[in-house]
């Protein structure tokens, strides 16, 4: 698959917030999108998704303009992990998870076994198997999020959106998600995942898009984007010889 971005802007009510983006991705890259607060990487992901239309320019998904392809194929083909799991639903995991097969489902039809497979699959990958039956209200913030994570995987769409995945994550978890990430990318997926954490960034992406004031203002391999001088210029901070990818790993 491939995605394609040209000039695209968007503003929230006269406030800019996305300016003249452009980039080509395809499936197997991992992308991060990095910047400071309010930077736009949000904005960008929902605009990607086509939960935002940009005001100006074009996304391109294999050659369809995002607005042109039919809400169910979009559904399908992307998943889009919000940026916390804050919303209280008094709904079990499993329920929330299996939303993710929705825009697979025939009107009116019940979840298939594959559709329960996928479930089983996605709950187990994100390590919450234990928590299927748990309401996701009394979860604590790194299970909610490790749920929507389970729920974006479900759907096993082609492009993968990220909000902050691993923000409320601790460092075991952090790595699981991310390899998890690298395995969708392996798969064919084109993923793009919204991150403050640097060194993971550093680790595990592709390429790096540095955005600040809602332009891309490099978009090259980690060790080029997230260079001392970038680094200092964007988010003002000193990072001596550039960001050093993290040497944590999982125990064996
Ligand atoms: N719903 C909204 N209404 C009005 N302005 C908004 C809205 N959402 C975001 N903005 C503004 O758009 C700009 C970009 O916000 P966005 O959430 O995309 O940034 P971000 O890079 O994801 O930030 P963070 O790192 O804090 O998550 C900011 O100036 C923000 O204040």
């Amino acid at each position: 698959m491939r995605l394609q971005l040209s000039s695209v802007g968007f503003g929230y009510r006269g406030r800019t917030a996305v300016r003249a983006v452009g980039f080509k991705a395809s499936g197997g890259e991992i992308i991060a999108l990095v910047g400071p607060n309010g930077a736009g990487k949000s904005s960008l992901l929902r605009l990607c998704a086509g939960l935002l239309d940009p005001a100006r320019g074009q996304i391109v998904l294999d050659g369809f303009d995002l607005r042109e392809l039919a809400p169910g194929q979009r559904a399908r083909r992307i998943a889009y992990m919000p940026p916390d799991g804050s919303s209280a639903w008094p709904m079990p995991v499993r329920r929330i998870v299996a939303l993710g097969r929705v825009p697979h489902l025939k009107p009116l039809r019940r979840l298939t076994a594959e559709d329960e497979a996928a479930i089983d699959t996605a709950l187990d990958r994100a390590g919450i198997a234990g928590l299927a039956e748990r309401p996701f209200d009394q979860l604590s913030s790194g299970e909610r999020a490790r749920v929507l994570l389970a729920r974006a995987l479900a759907t096993q769409a082609d492009l993968i959106l990220l909000d902050e995945p691993t923000a409320a994550l601790d460092p075991r978890h952090q790595l699981a998600v991310m390899d998890i990430l690298r395995a969708e990318a392996n798969r064919g997926a084109l993923v793009i995942v919204a991150a403050h954490a640097l060194d993971l960034v550093a680790r595990y992406a592709d390429r790096a898009l540095l955005m600040q004031e809602g332009r891309i203002m490099a978009d090259a391999p980690p060790a080029q984007s997230l260079s001392e001088a970038h680094i200092a210029e964007v988010f003002g901070v000193v990072a001596p010889g550039g960001i050093t990818p993290t040497p944590l790993r999982l125990t064996d």
